[in-house]
């Protein structure tokens, strides 16, 4: 058997398909761009078929780029962006609304409803969220109340709902499977994450009818077998898991105490917590990091929502570069005597703060502040937010731990940022040499479960490091930074965070 693995990568704003051989190496890949829908301010939606014609076109594109067909490869594993709900007909295949993506927040008067009538408490137990629109649960009972006699269908069990996981594996087995994996389940607020159940008090809080609901699976399983006459052969599909939790094991974080940060357009933060759900205290995300062989493994989660997107602003916002990687250069030379902050707040302000209302700002402007000192500002906010999460992890769980910290995304190519990152976290900083963890952590759980690639530890041996960010600055200058951070963070705050 060959021991080529297909990894779907259905991120936020592309499709990726990457083909992996036996020594993880990408052999072939395809990439398409995804439009993104915003019917009104605060809406963000994706057409669900685009969603698939992107899937299948770009795993031709990476089969023919890998001068493969689909008969040689062994397995697909699946990843995607979270949260984001899908709602067909069963009987069509057809979608009955546009996929409303993660970024919503069109049920935040619901869920603001729900946190007054005290839900949270039971949310909380259950699911190890937040009540917050981000998850699925909220935008699922909008679908069924707003599209016509859509509730009604549903409970007849004429509609199937799914994560983009489970519409994905729907649509490459042609309509026989509807399955999700433990970790997507995991983020629809309506899973009981110890049972791994779909959980009953939940689903009549959301007022959502069991009948939509797909099989829960773990991350490695018999998702289904796609459809021949797709890519031309059936290709089995035996691992999913949702994208940040296919970066840690990407990252091959399988050990309690190993974190992950994957540093995109926002930063998703996770620790591996092991057998053990840990509820948190600071606001932070419990939740499943992967579930093997019937057994859960947790995690804690916290995510940053503009890390590159800062970069983004630097470059299109201000004019200040024109390339992302000049950033870094520019940071260099800012003039070590001035101290601008920026909180890049500029759609609220993640954990473990959760102030949706809070908007962007600048600290410590002088009339010597320019464009250098303003892209340190932006890079070092990435570094002093992803200290707030590691600190709120550390109040949560094992604080005598040290921590290393591995990390990919597109922001890692910066040096200056990873050593500043290193610097204000007061902990080594790791940078592998694949940088594709999101994909090869999907890979690795069809390889995996195919077994044509190696176990935990196996995948684990061969993770490399290109290099180590070590702490290069001394406590004093470290608390002095933190210190002007959290001043410019309480100024920010439109609420007080109850942590
Ligand atoms: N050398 C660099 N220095 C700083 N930021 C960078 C660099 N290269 C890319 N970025 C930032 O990384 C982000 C792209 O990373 P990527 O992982 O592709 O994100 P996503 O998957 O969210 O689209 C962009 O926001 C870009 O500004
Ligand atoms: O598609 P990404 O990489 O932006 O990730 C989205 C996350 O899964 C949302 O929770």
């Amino acid at each position: 058997m060959a021991d080529f693995v297909l990894a779907i990568d259905q991120g936020t704003t592309s499709t990726r398909a990457i083909v992996f051989d036996g020594a993880y190496r990408n052999r072939g890949s395809g990439q398409m761009e995804l439009r993104q829908h915003f019917p009104r301010p605060g809406w963000v939606e994706h057409d669900a078929n685009e969603i698939w014609r992107s899937v299948a076109q770009t795993v031709r594109n990476a089969l023919a780029d890998a001068a493969i067909t689909a008969r040689e490869v062994s397995a697909i594993g699946i990843t995607n962006q979270r949260e984001t709900v899908v709602v067909w007909d069963r009987a069509t295949g057809e979608p009955i609304h546009n996929a409303v993506v993660w970024q919503d927040r069109r049920t935040a008067g619901i869920c603001e409803r729900l946190r007054e009538e005290g839900a949270e408490a039971l949310v909380s137990e259950r699911t190890g969220l937040i009540v917050d629109p981000y998850f699925s649960a909220t935008k699922l009972a909008w679908i069924l109340d707003h599209v016509e006699g859509a509730r009604a269908r549903a409970q007849r069990g004429d509609l199937a709902f799914g994560t983009v996981d489970s519409w994905l594996v729907y649509k490459l087995t042609g309509g026989r499977r509807h399955v999700t994996c433990a970790t997507n389940a995991s983020r629809t607020m309506l899973c009981d994450i110890e049972r791994l159940e779909w959980d009953e008090d939940l689903l009549r809080l959301f007022d959502v009818p069991r009948a939509v609901l797909p099989q829960i699976l773990d991350n490695i399983a018999a998702f289904g077998e796609t459809d021949p006459s797709i890519f031309g052969a059936s290709i089995p599909i035996r691992g999913a898991a949702g994208d940040q939790q296919a970066a840690t094991l990407g990252q091959a974080c399988f050990a309690p105490g190993m974190m992950k940060a994957t540093y995109g357009t926002g930063c998703f933060a996770l620790l591996n917590t092991g057998a053990e759900r840990v509820s948190s205290r600071s606001r932070l995300l419990s939740t499943l990091a992967y579930r093997i062989d019937g057994r859960t493994t947790y995690a804690l989660e916290g995510s940053i929502f503009i890390a590159g997107a800062a970069v983004q602003w630097l470059r299109d916002g201000l004019g200040l570069i024109e390339r992302a990687e000049q950033s870094g250069q520019l940071a260099a030379e800012a003039d070590p005597e001035e101290r601008v902050y920026l909180v890049p707040a500029f759609t609220g302000l993640g954990a473990p703060w959760w102030d949706a209302q809070a908007r962007g700002s600048i600290h410590g402007l002088t009339r010597n502040t320019g464009p250098a000192e303003l892209a340190r500002a932006a890079l070092e906010a990435v570094c002093f937010q992803t200290r707030d999460l590691l600190d709120a992890m550390r109040a949560d769980w094992d604080a005598e731990k040290r921590t290393i910290l591995r990390v990919d995304g597109g922001m890692v190519a910066s040096d200056w940022t990873m050593q500043r990152l290193a610097d204000i976290l007061d902990a080594p900083v790791d940078r592998p040499i694949l940088l594709e963890s999101t994909a090869l952590g999907a890979a690795w759980l069809a390889g995996c479960g195919a077994g044509v690639w190696p176990g935990q530890e196996g995948f684990a041996a061969e993770w490399k490091l290109d290099r180590r960010f070590e702490p290069q600055i001394g406590q004093g200058e470290r608390g002095r930074l933190l210190a002007g951070w959290r001043e410019a963070v309480d100024r920010t705050l439109t609420r007080r965070p109850n942590c």
